[in-house]
């Protein structure tokens, strides 16, 4: 079974304003709201891939509800931890760029600490645990660090998607997948990048720190996938952007959706670049049907 973890999810209010005026009333054109949170858009695209997985986590108050609401529609497995604090709300502004506004998150009390703890009691060697997203505000900066122990304990195997110190301590555990963006990756290494060549050593860099396989994401530039066999590229496939929010999780889902199946990262690529994509030519997350779609039109090569 694939786990999904989020410890701070929210509902996304998506917000179209046709021409934002900062510090005057504007009327939104559009709004919209989705369950979010990055290990709840993982398990949702893994659905639309006929692959379940249970969402884990922290819900609470009116916002919580309407989450697990949603899940249940979508027949989302879930097992998430009850919170008495408010789930966190992160406005998306489309106007003419995207901007985010994400909140901090709920307090969480110690006892709701040990009720999530206790969920990961129950995981198998076999199972993938991918913990994704920020902390909510008052968990300390070394929690995933205790999630992670508590998943080898099990003898199972993790995958992590976060930014930072948080990223950089995971390696040594030898995450399955990490998955970086072109800035999270300058971010870690403090520097920046103007070619893929620029980029290459650093890929590495995340193997010979203990990663399994690393994918660089970049946005409308495609991807690199770092394996022990060699890295590789993906195309860009070119349809009109309509949504950024999640491609990368997208991606992760449709690695790890595949890779828990065929043991071939490759072939597991191919889907990340496809459900990545097709979420990001998509309102809300991808379909499963646009996923399919553009699969045919990913082509992988190996460059070194
Ligand atoms: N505008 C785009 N055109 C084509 N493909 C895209 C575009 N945006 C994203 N993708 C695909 O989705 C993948 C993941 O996107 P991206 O690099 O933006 O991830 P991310 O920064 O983690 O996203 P987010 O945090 O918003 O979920 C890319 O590597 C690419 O394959
Ligand atoms: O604040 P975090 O946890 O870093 O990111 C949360 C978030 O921006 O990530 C998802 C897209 O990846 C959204 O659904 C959600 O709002």
């Amino acid at each position: 079974m694939i786990y999904t973890v989020t410890l701070n999810p929210s509902i996304d209010y998506i917000v179209h304003v046709d021409h934002l005026k900062i510090g005057t009333l504007n009327r939104m054109s559009s709004e919209l709201k989705f369950p979010g949170g990055k290990g709840i858009n993982v398990s949702r695209i893994l659905k639309r891939i006929q692959t379940p997985s249970v969402a884990l986590g922290f819900l609470g108050g009116f916002t919580g509800r309407f989450i697990l609401d949603w899940l249940k529609a979508e027949g989302v497995l879930n097992q998430f931890t009850q919170i008495a604090a408010d789930t966190r709300i992160n406005i998306k502004l489309k106007a003419e760029s995207e901007t985010e506004i994400n909140g901090v998150g709920p307090h969480i009390s110690d006892k709701e600490i040990q009720n999530l703890k206790a969920e990961l009691d129950t995981i198998q060697p076999s199972d993938i645990v991918v913990l994704s997203g920020s902390l909510p505000g008052n968990l300390p900066d070394g929690f995933y660090q205790e999630l992670i122990q508590l998943i080898h304990k099990q003898g199972a195997e993790f995958v992590i998607d976060t930014t930072g110190d948080a990223l950089q301590q995971s390696l040594s555990s030898r995450p399955l997948l990490v998955k970086p963006n072109k800035e999270e990756l300058g971010e870690l290494y403090q520097t920046t990048f103007d070619s893929i060549e620029e980029l290459l050593p650093y890929g590495q860099q995340l193997l010979a720190e203990g990663a399994q396989h690393a994918i660089i994401s970049m946005a409308s530039e495609g991807a690199l996938l770092f394996t022990d066999d060699g890295v590789y590229q993906s195309n860009v496939l070119m349809h009109p952007l309509k949504n950024s929010v999640g491609a990368g999780d997208s991606m992760i889902a449709g690695f790890i959706g595949n890779y828990a199946r065929s043991k071939d990262a490759v072939e597991a690529f191919k889907w990340g670049v496809a459900c990545g994509s097709a979420t990001a030519f998509s309102d809300d997350l991808a379909s499963g049907e646009l996923i399919r779609t553009l699969l045919s039109e990913v082509h992988i090569r190996q460059i070194s």
